[in-house]
């Protein structure tokens, strides 16, 4: 692992062997004079800096050390200094955080009240460069709130971009939870709609006697319990988005109401004699094979091609190159925000995440990512934390051929023991193997 950088600037050559060797769990650099600090700032980076204030060619005053601090927060903003000075120093320390600076410490140094200071500056530094990574991937995001940097959903989000602005139905089809809203979204406010209003409705979630009356809206008196009139989705969605959700769930009577209305345009409530004109961008979305369900006479071929004039498939978050991880820092930075926290993955909880097959898709991943901020105990997000199931958790980048076979071993020999139930006999003969060898092997996992 590459160790954290610091650069130290002191003049005094004693002073900085003794600061050098306090901090020696850092890759310390060294600048006794401002043009050396300047040097190794550019070229290495570094993410914390300590220095004195009194610096040559004027060690006694302030002057050249804050006009350093000026240089070196003007080359690098981010960069957290941290101010060693002299009892008799008060105002100019002052005016070095009045600068920028991110702490101070008074000579002489407690070295470990300065290593545990440098450390909390790195953990800032780390966490506000995350920060700013996901601000940044926000705002190269390919639609609003759409975190990917995946070849296909990127070239997906071209799509939308083009379609968005045309008068096209648009079919967005793909598993629960990937995205179908979000792109609908999109679709809308990349539209000269923006303005008016996005109307959703699920209706898979809506009882089909209910669904009706959702849709088109009632009239007073139209069935028991409408005491009032009540416009319905459709209509509320005016000169916008009308965005069904589910669609490979409605009912065939229902269906052919909304055939109607896409072929003329106007609706009636329920129990109305009225004819409605309404005027929306219809873009609906399924998780279910509707081709399928057309051959099986489950939904109308008629109503399939007016909904589908563009079709657009999203890929599960499994497909994505990159996703997961990506998707979890977001998820985890939102959260942390919200929650007060600071919280970063362990290693083999993000090998986890990548390997997770995530059938929920991005909001498994979101409610994943959330448990977990809430059950981490210190500063990083276990493996155990994200509640994935053992097989997929099991993750190890370190993993050696031995122990892969060693655990295929074991999964194969519970798995045939299981299915003879217990008989060594008839597992030694599925596996292959004679029954003095499956005993070995047993002993060897430790298997009764
Ligand atoms: N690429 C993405 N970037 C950021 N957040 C996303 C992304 N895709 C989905 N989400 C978030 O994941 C959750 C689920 O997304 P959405 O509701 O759009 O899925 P869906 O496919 O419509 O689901 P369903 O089929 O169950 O209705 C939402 O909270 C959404 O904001």
């Amino acid at each position: 692992m590459t160790r954290k950088k610091l650069l130290l600037v002191e003049d005094d050559p004693g002073l900085q062997r003794q600061l050098k060797w306090g901090l020696d769990a850092y890759d310390v650099l060294l600048a006794g004079n401002p043009e050396q600090a300047m040097t190794h700032l550019r070229r290495h980076q570094p993410a914390v800096v300590t220095m004195d204030l009194g610096l040559p060619p004027a060690p006694d005053s302030a002057t050249v050390g804050l006009a350093l601090l000026a240089d070196m927060l003007a080359a690098a903003p981010e960069t957290k200094i941290i101010v060693l000075s002299g009892n008799r120093d008060r105002a100019n320390v002052l005016k070095a955080i009045a600068m920028g600076a991110y702490d101070f410490q008074q000579k002489p140094v407690e070295l470990d009240t300065l290593h545990l200071m440098v450390e909390r500056a790195f953990f800032l530094h780390a966490v506000q460069a995350e920060h700013r990574r996901m601000l940044q991937i926000e705002q190269d995001s390919p639609l609003g709130g759409l975190i990917s940097r995946d070849a296909g959903m990127l070239k997906l989000c071209r799509d939308v971009e083009k379609v968005a602005p045309s008068a096209a139905s648009v079919m967005l089809l793909g598993e629960s939870g990937c995205g179908k809203e979000v792109l609908a979204r999109s679709l809308h406010s990349l539209s000269a709609r923006r303005r008016k209003a996005f109307v959703a409705i699920n209706c898979a979630a809506i009882p089909e006697q209910l669904l009706e009356s959702e849709l088109f809206g009632h009239e007073k008196g139209a069935f028991t319990g409408a005491g009032r009139q009540i416009p319905g989705k459709i209509e509320l969605a005016h000169g916008g988005t009308f965005f069904l959700d589910e669609i490979g769930d409605m009912a065939l009577p229902l269906q052919a109401k909304l055939l109607r209305f896409l072929q003329e345009r106007v609706i009636e409530r329920v129990g109305g004699r009225q004819e409605i004109p309404v005027d929306v961008r219809v873009v609906c979305a399924t998780h279910r094979n509707l081709k399928e369900q057309v051959a099986q006479g489950a939904f109308r071929e008629d109503l399939y091609y007016r909904l589908s004039e563009i079709v657009l498939d999203i890929p599960p978050l499994r497909e994505r190159c990159g996703d997961a991880p990506l998707l979890a820092h977001h998820f985890k930075n939102r959260c942390c925000a919200t929650a007060r926290r600071h919280l970063q993955f362990h290693p083999q909880a993000l090998a986890a995440i990548e390997a997770h097959d995530w059938p929920g898709n991005v909001r498994e991943l979101e409610n994943c990512i959330r448990r977990a901020v809430i059950m981490a105990e210190g500063p990083l997000i276990m493996v155990e934390d994200l509640g994935l199931q053992p097989a997929c958790a099991a993750v190890n980048d370190n993993v050696n051929l031995r122990q892969a076979r060693d655990a295929a071993e074991y999964r194969v020999m519970v798995k045939a023991l299981g299915r003879v139930d217990g008989n060594i006999l008839r597992a030694a003969e599925l596996l292959g193997v004679s029954r003095p060898t499956l005993y070995d092997l047993m002993s060897h996992h430790g298997i009764r």
